[in-house]
C-alpha cells in the first residue's frame, strides 16, 4: 500500500530522514513511534506532497508521488496535527468542502457524509458549527473527512494531542475497527507508548532512521526492556 525506498530529507545541513526504506501492507493498523524530533512530521509531510524528496522514491497504492502526484494524493487521507476546520461552517459544510475538492459526485459526497457521521456518532452533530463540538468530535470530524473519498492508506500525524484519554482510546477504537471491519490502511504517528503498543506494527524512529520494526512485543525484546515504554525510552536516550 506504501512503499518507501531510501527517503532522504533535509533541512539544510540537518538531516531529517536518513536513506528510510519502509513498506505498509494493506489492512493493517503501524504505529510510527518516535519522541520529539525524530522525523515523524517530515516523513509525514514528504509522504503528503507538502515536501518534494530530496532523494529516494515513494509510491502509494503502486503510484509514484514524483511521477504521477495526482494519483499518489487521490489514495491518501491525511489528519494533521494541528486542528484543520472551519470552526464557522457546520459539520457538513466542512465535510461537503472536502467532498467538492476531492471532485465527488454530490449524491455519492451525501451518502458518504451521512455514512460516516453515523459510523463515527456524529449524525446529530452534522447541523451544527464545528464550534460547538468537544475537541474529540472535532478530531472524528476530521477524521471522516479524511475518508470521504475512500483512500487506500490513511495518515494521522499526533492525532490525540490536545483530547482526554476517554476521546484518545475512542478515536484508537474507532480506527482499529475501521481497520479491522472495513480494511483500512493505517500509519498512525505519535510520540506516545500506549498508544502504539495496540497496533499491529511498531516502527521505531529515531534521528530520522528506523531502529526497530515489527508487532509491539517484538520491539519490546528487540530494543531490550520489560516492557515497550522501557525498550523505547533506553533506545531513543541519546
Ligand atoms: N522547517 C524546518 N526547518 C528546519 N528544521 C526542521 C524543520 N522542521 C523540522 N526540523 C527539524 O527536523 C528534525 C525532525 O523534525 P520533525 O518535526 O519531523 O520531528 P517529529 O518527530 O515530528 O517531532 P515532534 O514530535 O516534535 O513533532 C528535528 O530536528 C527538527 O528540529
Amino acid at each position: 500500500m506504501l512503499s518507501v525506498r531510501g527517503l532522504t530529507q533535509r533541512y539544510g545541513a540537518l538531516v531529517a530522514l536518513d536513506d528510510l526504506n519502509l513498506d505498509i501492507a494493506p489492512g493493517s493498523f503501524t504505529a510510527l513511534l518516535g519522541p520529539n524530533g525524530a522525523g515523524k512530521s517530515t516523513l509525514f509531510q514528504v509522504l503528503s506532497g507538502l515536501y518534494a524528496a530530496d532523494e529516494g522514491e515513494v509510491t502509494v497504492a503502486g503510484c509514484s508521488l514524483a511521477r504521477q502526484p495526482c494519483a499518489a494524493l487521490a489514495r491518501l487521507g491525511v489528519v494533521f496535527q494541528q486542528p484543520s476546520l472551519d470552526l464557522d461552517l457546520t459539520v457538513r459544510r466542512n465535510l461537503r468542502f472536502h467532498a467538492r475538492l476531492q471532485g465527488l459526485l454530490a449524491a455519492d459526497a451525501e451518502a458518504g457524509i451521512a455514512a460516516l457521521a453515523q459510523r463515527f456518532r456524529l449524525t446529530e452533530q452534522l447541523d451544527l458549527p464545528a464550534r460547538t463540538l468537544s475537541g474529540g468530535q472535532r478530531r472524528k470530524v476530521e477524521l471522516a473527512r479524511a475518508l470521504l473519498h475512500g483512500p487506500a492508506l490513511l495518515l494521522m500525524d499526533e492525532a490525540t494531542v490536545g483530547l482526554d484519554p476517554r476521546s484518545r482510546q475512542e478515536l484508537l477504537a474507532d480506527l482499529q475497527a475501521g481497520v479491522r471491519e472495513q480494511g483500512l490502511t493505517v500509519l498512525w504517528a505519535t510520540h506516545l507508548v500506549d498508544e502504539a503498543a495496540q497496533a499491529d506494527r511498531v516502527l521505531v524512529l529515531h534521528h530520522g532512521h528506523l531502529l526497530a520494526d515489527g508487532p509491539p512485543e517484538v520491539v519490546t525484546q528487540r530494543l531490550g526492556g520489560q516492557t515497550l515504554e522501557a525498550a523505547f525510552l533506553r533506545a531513543t536516550q541519546h
